[in-house]
């Protein structure tokens, strides 16, 4: 079998090399060409793949590394008999940790206090789940918008516009879809955008286009009392630089570049590859991920509330890191910047997840043990 896979693809020879030759390449040069010789392709989200990449090939098995499956045309490989498969949940984790870190930068710069604000989080799947968990767990006021969900379960929902009127920090968790009832294409447009609350903030870690990006440079042009937070870009890996500059925390898609998230996209598509020739897999994912440089901390029962959870949060991961790297970038030429938004995210630094963490509370403190709790982390008795 000759499998065809994204340069930056981590452990695909552990997972891979028993199916047969495994070929690498740079995710954007993937090309009809390259798939002449390819039974299986491994990609990540910079690869589009459809019709015209596919056709006439003899690909049967395409596997997405990632969540988001906004590059792939399933009803294409539908049509063609092609088994596919993407990687749901594997970094929604390396996401909350993301918009924690940037609630706390935000937080800091603002003079503000996280638990007094109301929280909206729009799209609440595998990442806006565990994000109102997280968040609802810190005793936090969270609504929660999710037209899809709403119209199959009964729970607690809200519309956009309530989540627009009444919230001061807004998540955006949908998938970029382009048609059907629930549309998010610039689900944020110019009038959403200027129905934001004074002293808004607003986090896209989803993906750029649910975001009108030229409609919020000019609220951020216009309202300094609203901030924004953006990991993902319309069109990336070209950037708006201007909005770029006008964001509090402006980074090049990697919330979700935990380096748990990372493997265990690789693996679940490894899984899913197994299950689609009917085989037994092999390899197990535990045995290769790296054991995590920081296990644990510990804290006495007078440590303030707000202090465990930024000091837990910032030891697991500081988005300011990404963003001080990402503002280098800017300062490029265009074709500079956009090769090195592409590095960054090639280049990026291992980064481990807050939920791996053992927190130990010595003379013991309900309200700390609860945060701990929130955060995913494991209270060690
Ligand atoms: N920045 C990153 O590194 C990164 C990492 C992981 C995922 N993502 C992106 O985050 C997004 C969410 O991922 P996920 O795994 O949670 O997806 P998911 O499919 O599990 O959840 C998406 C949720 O959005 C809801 N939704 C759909 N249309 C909506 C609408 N119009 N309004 C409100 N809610 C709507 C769905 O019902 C669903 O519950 C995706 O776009 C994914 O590609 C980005
Ligand atoms: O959809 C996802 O899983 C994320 O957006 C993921 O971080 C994308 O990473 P990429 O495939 O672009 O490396």
């Amino acid at each position: 079998m000759r499998i065809l896979a994204d340069e930056n693809i981590p452990l695909v020879d552990a997972f891979f090399a028993e199916f047969g030759e495994i070929r690498r390449m740079p995710g954007r040069s993937i090309n009809r060409a390259a798939l002449e010789q390819a039974d299986v392709l491994l990609v990540r989200s910079v690869t589009r793949v459809d019709r015209e990449l596919l056709e006439g090939s003899p690909v049967r098995f395409v596997g997405t590394c990632t969540i988001g499956t906004d590059h792939l045309d399933i009803d294409y490989f539908e049509e063609a008999g092609i088994s596919w498969a993407s990687a749901p949940g594997c970094n929604a984790r390396g996401v909350v940790d993301y918009v924690l870190g940037s609630l706390l930068a935000l937080a800091e710069g603002e003079g503000a206090e996280l638990e007094g604000r109301r929280y909206g989080v729009i799209g609440a799947g595998e990442v806006g789940g565990r994000l109102v968990e997280v968040l609802r767990g810190l005793g936090w006021d969270v609504r929660v918008c999710d037209p899809p969900r709403q119209a199959r379960e009964v729970g607690e929902f809200v519309t956009l516009e309530e989540i627009l009127a009444e919230c001061d920090v807004i998540s955006v968790h949908t998938p970029l879809t382009l048609d059907g009832e629930h549309s998010t294409f610039h689900l944020l447009d110019q009038s959403r955008l200027e129905q934001l609350r004074p002293g808004a903030w607003l986090i896209n870690a989803a993906r750029g286009a649910v975001v009108d990006n030229a409609a919020l440079r000019e609220q951020l042009a216009r309202r300094t009392d609203i901030q924004a937070v953006l990991d993902v870009w319309e069109g990336e890996p070209q950037v708006d630089v201007e909005l770029a500059e006008l964001c509090w925390i402006a980074t090049p898609h990697i919330a979700g570049y935990s380096l748990d998230g990372k493997l265990r996209g690789t693996e679940q598509i490894y899984l899913a590859f197994c299950a689609s020739r009917g085989l037994e897999p092999t390899v197990e994912l535990a045995e290769l991920m790296p054991p995590a440089p920081l296990r644990g901390l510990a804290f006495d029962a007078s440590t303030k509330p707000s202090e465990l959870l930024e000091i837990i949060c910032r030891a697991v991961y500081d988005p300011r890191r990404d963003d001080a790297a990402f503002r280098r970038n800017l300062g490029t030429d265009e074709a500079q910047r956009r090769v090195g938004f592409d590095q960054l995210r090639k280049q990026y630094p291992p980064r481990r997840e807050i939920d791996s963490l053992q927190i130990e509370i010595t003379g013991g403190q309900p309200q700390l043990e609860q945060i701990v709790r929130a955060l995913g982390a494991t209270v060690k008795r």
